[in-house]
């Protein structure tokens, strides 16, 4: 991964300016300036209790050092061969943001099918951190089953709480990306543990949802596997009753990427054409991963989409 960094730096012919990256050909050196100043005020601002726990994490060694997985293994790789235009905004974009982050976790939160682990593969694969599945270190815990056999055999009670097991546990690590259950935002307990890092709702139209989730059928998917009906009716039924008694619940995600607001920015009619590494620059960029306490961090959401509505670029 360095190496492919270090070799998209290196390319003349695709260097990227500063300037670029916010889609504002002109004032290259003035935004250089203000992304620098930015960055010297933000660093004094960084509190110790950012500081990565490395110590920690080599004393713990355990079974998650099997489970999480490097970024270069996994099959994310693919958005990145050849490099594209997208692929090079991202990792020009990791290299402003990754001292910002200072190695604390990144919580992908949303609902079932919005590319939390599409997305967070590409992600961990830029960032150079390790990408852990929640569900699938709840799948180790209890040999032998799989999510939906867990919900059938043991009840759902059960899975929360192994769910939330598996995020006290990563909540122990840093550089790590972790694409969340459905419904961990559910339980209190999991804020807790999220909250030790940046958590972000990808926030994806029902009906977009729906369709991802018919393609593959709702097998995999125990709590939309109930109704009745073709596969997009049934997903979209389910997927309606559990957003409107969870939306509340992403909400408090430190930051929200809408793929609405995307397809708005980039002038796209609908968010099917939207790609991970397009969702993941929108996640590494979004001011309140620059933001150090929650109450900021909302505000300049706020800023934030007001702004990105106002002028989209
Ligand atoms: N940006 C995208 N555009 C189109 N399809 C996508 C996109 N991101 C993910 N998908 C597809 O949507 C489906 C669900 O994606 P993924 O498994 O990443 O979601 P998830 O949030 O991890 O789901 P779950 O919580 O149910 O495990 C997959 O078939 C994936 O290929
Ligand atoms: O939305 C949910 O509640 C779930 C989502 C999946 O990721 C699994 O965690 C499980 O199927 C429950």
């Amino acid at each position: 991964m360095a190496a492919k960094i270090a070799y998209a730096m290196q390319l003349p012919a695709t260097r990227i300016e500063p300037a670029n990256l916010t889609g504002k050909p002109s004032g290259s050196l003035r935004v250089t300036r203000r992304l620098k100043e930015w960055k010297r005020q933000q660093l004094l601002l960084i509190s110790p209790e950012f500081q990565p726990n490395r110590v920690l994490n080599r004393q713990r060694g355990d079974s998650l050092e099997v489970s999480c997985s490097p970024a270069s293994v996994l099959e994310s790789e693919s958005f990145y061969a050849p490099l594209d235009d997208e692929s090079l905004i991202l990792m020009k974009k990791m290299e402003l943001v990754e001292p910002y982050l200072r190695g604390r976790n990144i919580y992908l939160v949303g609902m079932m099918g919005s590319g939390k682990t599409t997305v967070g593969k590409v992600l961990s694969q830029a960032l150079d951190y390790l990408f852990c599945d929640s569900d699938a270190l709840v799948e180790e815990e209890v040999p032998g089953h799989s999510v939906a056999s867990i919900f059938e055999r043991f009840g759902e009670d059960y899975f929360r709480h192994k769910e939330s097991n598996a995020l006290q546990r990563l909540s122990l690590r840093n550089r790590l990306v972790v694409s969340t259950g459905g419904g961990a935002v559910t339980q209190d307990i999991n804020w807790k543990y999220m909250n030790t890092g940046i958590s972000v709702w990808i926030d994806v139209p029902l009906e977009e949802l729906a369709n991802r989730i018919a393609a593959v059928g709702t097998h995999s998917r125990p709590l939309l596997h109930q109704e009745s009906g073709d596969p997009y009716t049934k997903a979209l039924t389910r997927l309606s009753a559990l957003f409107e008694e969870r939306h509340k619940d992403y909400r408090k995600a430190t930051a929200r990427v809408s793929l609405e607001n995307i397809a708005a920015k980039l002038g796209h009619g609908d968010v099917s054409n939207i790609t991970p590494v397009r969702i993941a620059i929108e996640v590494v960029f979004h001011p309140s991963l620059f933001m150090f306490s929650h109450v900021l961090s909302s505000c300049a959401q706020v800023v934030f989409e007001a702004v990105s509505r106002l002028f989209p670029c």
